[in-house]
């Protein structure tokens, strides 16, 4: 599902954040992606979804070249890449439901059509009785849950999380994680950075350890 070809990426002036990678997912595989801060966890997590070029090397993604990013290819990454972030802002004043809505809206899909998605992508996160209340009427778990629903309501084929569950306590860490794993069974391809390591004790069927730019480990 995710191929990587002796990838690199050099910031202008600095040394490389990413220096030769290699990596292959498959479909419906949950990886975690870890390491020490400057690693290069979020870099590659931003070459995946194609905010920025890698500087050598390939990137295919369901068999489709993302590593010359060119306008036309924006639509298809957004129908086919859904992201998590720890800030993962929601609009304040929308509810539930029209945050989630938001991503199908600038695909072009009609009113009637984006609420009835967006209302089955929080009932799959536990959260089809809260869908017209606004973020600050939820928890900190339930916002967490609302951006999970708004990245995979166009039903995207790879999931990408960056410190997902950074800001939450124990509890609703563990709803979160069981909510990516249960997608990764469901035939998502989840990649999760993060720095927890009780997350990789008990999740993690894969940790990819990146170090100075390049995968030191991985453990399968
Ligand atoms: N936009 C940028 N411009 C210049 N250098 C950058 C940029 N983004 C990242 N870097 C550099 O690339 C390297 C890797 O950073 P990256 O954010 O990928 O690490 P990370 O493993 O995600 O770290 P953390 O765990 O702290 O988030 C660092 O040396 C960082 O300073």
């Amino acid at each position: 599902m995710i191929q990587l070809f002796h990838v690199s990426k050099t910031y202008a002036g600095d040394a490389p954040a990413l220096k030769g990678v290699n990596l292959e997912i498959e479909k419906g595989e949950l990886v975690f992606l870890t390491g020490p801060s400057g690693a290069g966890k979020s870099t590659l997590l931003r070459l995946l979804m194609g905010a920025e070029a890698p500087t050598e090397g390939q990137i295919v993604i369901a068999g489709r070249n993302v590593a010359r990013i060119r306008r036309a290819a924006v639509p298809y990454l957004r129908r086919n890449i859904g992201v998590v972030f720890q800030d993962f802002k929601l609009i304040p004043n929308r509810t539930a439901v029209d945050n989630v809505g938001v991503s199908l809206e600038v695909l072009g899909t009609s009113r009637r059509e984006v609420r009835r998605r967006a209302s089955e992508a929080l009932e799959r996160v536990g959260l089809g009785h809260k869908l017209d209340v606004l973020p600050e009427r939820l928890s900190g778990g339930e916002q967490q849950r609302v951006a999970i629903a708004r990245a995979v309501v166009s039903e995207p084929s790879v999931l990408l999380a960056d410190e997902p569950t950074g800001n939450l306590d124990p509890e609703l860490t563990l709803e979160v994680m069981e909510l990516l794993t249960d997608m990764s069974k469901k035939g998502t391809t989840v990649v999760v950075a993060t720095h927890d390591h009780a997350l990789l004790e008990r999740f993690g069927d894969r940790v990819v350890r990146l170090a100075g730019g390049v995968v030191q480990e991985e453990r399968v």
